[in-house]
């Protein structure tokens, strides 16, 4: 297993102890790239959900939707993230809908400690309108359907345990913001799960 790859991130590891680190938060927010980037630095595994899905389904998460539809998504969504959580901890970022599914959500909230990346409209839609791989953004005015996810969903992403502003800055600035923020959450007297 690698070591963690800076005194920061060494802090954040050793806080972290067996828990999983979730990321949650709206399409474009950052998930992948920003979980994948602390998974590095902290030396634990990595895993995105939706690659996950993809992976073990050995179908595009569009071909899922369109052939099973968002209910069947669901479900194996559901599967794949309480499996993933259950076998070691890992860094896990998952799909931007996970953390709004009730029984995904309690997977979570038990599972590992959750992050949310909170991004404006601008930001996110800057992100997503480049790839059209997202089946809930395939509608008339894609813009529009992002800013009503945004006021559906983000009451429920802010029952995470760590809120993260995922601004227009490096990647490394956020990572090191998640940190900071997780020796900050863990130090208030938790133990470990
Ligand atoms: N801080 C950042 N600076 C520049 N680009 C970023 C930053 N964070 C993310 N990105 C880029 O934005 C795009 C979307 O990010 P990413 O795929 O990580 O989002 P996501 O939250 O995983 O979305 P989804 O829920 O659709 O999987 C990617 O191309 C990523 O490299
Ligand atoms: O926000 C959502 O509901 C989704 C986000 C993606 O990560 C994928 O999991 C899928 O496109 C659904
Ligand atoms: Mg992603």
């Amino acid at each position: 297993m690698p070591h963690a790859v800076s005194p920061l991130a060494e802090q954040a590891r050793s806080a972290l102890g067996r828990r999983n680190l979730v990321f949650v938060g709206l399409m474009g927010a950052g998930k992948s790239a920003i979980g994948r980037l602390v998974a590095q630095q902290l030396g634990m595994p990595f895993v995105d959900t939706d690659t996950e899905i993809e992976r073990v389904s050995r179908m595009t998460i569009g071909e899922l939707f369109a052939a099973y539809g968002e209910p069947e998504f669901r479900a194996l969504e559901t599967r794949v993230v309480r499996r993933l959580l259950r076998s070691g901890s890992k860094v896990v970022s998952t799909g931007g809908g996970a953390f709004i599914n009730d029984r995904t959500r309690r997977q979570i909230e038990r599972g590992g400690v959750s992050v949310w990346l909170k991004a404006d409209l601008e930001v996110l839609w800057e992100r997503v309108n480049k790839r059209d791989n997202r089946p809930l953004l395939k509608t008339e005015n894609p813009k529009q359907t992002l800013e009503k996810l945004m006021q559906d969903r983000y009451p429920i992403y802010q029952r995470a345990d760590i809120t993260i502003s995922s601004r227009d800055v490096r990647k490394e600035v956020i990572a090191d913001d998640v940190m900071h923020a997780v020796i900050a959450y863990l130090s208030k007297g938790r133990t470990n799960r």
